[in-house]
C-alpha cells in the first residue's frame, strides 16, 4: 500500500505556564501527521515530543519528517528508530487509523491536574465540581516544609468529600530524606478515618536513583509511581529488570511504538497509569485507545488537562 505523507507543526499556549521541578512550560509544540491511501482514506497522528523526559526534541522530529518522501510505506513506519519514540507513536497511530482500527474511546475515569503548590488549594474544588474524584498535584518546586504544610491543608479539605483521592508528582525534585518524610505523612493521611487516600507519589527522586525509590517502597504503605524513569520502552524494561514492580506511568505519545508497547506491557504484566503529555485531541485519542486496551487496573487516566489550554473545556 503506498501512503501519502504530510505533516504540519502546531503550537498552543497554556493558560498559565506549567510549573514543575523541570522549570516553567508555557507553550506545547508538536506535529500533526496526515496519511492518505490510494482510495483517499485519511489517518491522523500526532508527534508530541517531551525532550526533558527523554524523547527526541521537536527539532529532531521535524528533521525526521522533513527527511521523509511524500510517499511512504508501512515498512518505513515500523522501522523508525527507537531514538525517535514520539515519531514512532505519531506515524504508527496514523497508520492504525488509516487501516480502519479506529474504535471509539470508551469512557475512562480521568484525573484532573491541579496548579502547582499553594495555588492547588484554591483550585481543587472547581475540578471536583467538574466531576473529577482523582486529582494530581505537583510538588518538588517550593520548600518541603511549605509543601508538607499545604498537603496537610489540602488533604483535610478534600477528605470532607467522600471518595476523593490525590496523586502527588515531584518530577524527581525531592531527596531521599524529604521523600521519606513526605511518605510518612501520606501513610498517616491514608490510614486516617476518612475515605480520602493518597493514591501514589510520582517520581520522588531523580531518574538515576532507582535504588533509593526501591528502598522507599519497602518502608511505606503509600505507592510510588515512576514517570521520568520509565518514559520510553527501553527505560520501562531497564527498571523492570532492575526490580521495579511498582506503578509505571505510561505516556503513550512519548513511550514509542504502540505495537512494541502492547508486547512489553503484556510480557511484563505492568501496573500502569496512562498519562498525557498535553497533546491535542489527535494524540489524546490514540493514547486513550491504548489505555482502554491495556489498562486493566482501576487507576484513573491522567488526561484531565484540557482546562490548562485556552478555548477548551
Ligand atoms: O499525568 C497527569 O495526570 C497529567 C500530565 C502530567 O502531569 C504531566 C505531563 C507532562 C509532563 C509533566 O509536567 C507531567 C508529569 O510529570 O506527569
Ligand atoms: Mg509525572
Amino acid at each position: 500500500m503506498t501512503i501519502k505523507f504530510k505533516f504540519n507543526k502546531y503550537s498552543r499556549r497554556f493558560k498559565q505556564p506549567l510549573k514543575t521541578h523541570h522549570g516553567l512550560w508555557g507553550v506545547r509544540e508538536g506535529i500533526i501527521i496526515e496519511l492518505m491511501d490510494e482510495k483517499g482514506k485519511v489517518g491522523w497522528g500526532e508527534i508530541a515530543p517531551l525532550s526533558w523526559f527523554g524523547s527526541e526534541t521537536l527539532r529532531e522530529a521535524m528533521d525526521f519528517c522533513e527527511s521523509l518522501p511524500g510517499i511512504i510505506t508501512e515498512n518505513l513506519i515500523f522501522s523508525i528508530p527507537m531514538s525517535l519514540p514520539a515519531c514512532q507513536f505519531g506515524l504508527e497511530s496514523a497508520l492504525t487509523q488509516l487501516q480502519g482500527n479506529d474504535e471509539e474511546i470508551p469512557k475512562l475515569e480521568n484525573s484532573g491536574l491541579l496548579p502547582t503548590g499553594k495555588a492547588g488549594l484554591s483550585a481543587w474544588k472547581d475540578l471536583v465540581n467538574r466531576g473529577y474524584t482523582t486529582l494530581k498535584w505537583k510538588i518538588g518546586v517550593d520548600s518541603i516544609d511549605n509543601e508538607l504544610n499545604w498537603l496537610e491543608i489540602l488533604a483535610s479539605q478534600m477528605s470532607e468529600i467522600q471518595g476523593l483521592s490525590l496523586r502527588l508528582d515531584a518530577n524527581g525534585g525531592l531527596n531521599f530524606a524529604e521523600s521519606d518524610r513526605l511518605l510518612d505523612i501520606c501513610d498517616r493521611i491514608s490510614l486516617g478515618d476518612t475515605s480520602f487516600k493518597i493514591e501514589f507519589l510520582e517520581q520522588p527522586l531523580g531518574v538515576n536513583e532507582l535504588e533509593g525509590m526501591l528502598a522507599l517502597t519497602k518502608g511505606h504503605l503509600t505507592s510510588i509511581a515512576l514517570d521520568e524513569s520509565v518514559a520510553t520502552l527501553t527505560q520501562i524494561n531497564q527498571c523492570y529488570q532492575q526490580g521495579w514492580r511498582g506503578i509505571f506511568v505510561i505516556k503513550p505519545a512519548i513511550v514509542g511504538s504502540p505495537k512494541q508497547l502492547r508486547k512489553l506491557y503484556h510480557t511484563l504484566g505492568i501496573d500502569g497509569v496512562f498519562s498525557s503529555v498535553f497533546e491535542t485531541e489527535i494524540g489524546q485519542k490514540a493514547s486513550l485507545q491504548l489505555a482502554a486496551e491495556l489498562c486493566q487496573s482501576h487507576r484513573a487516566v491522567g488526561f484531565g488537562i484540557n482546562h490548562w489550554f485556552v478555548d477548551t473545556d
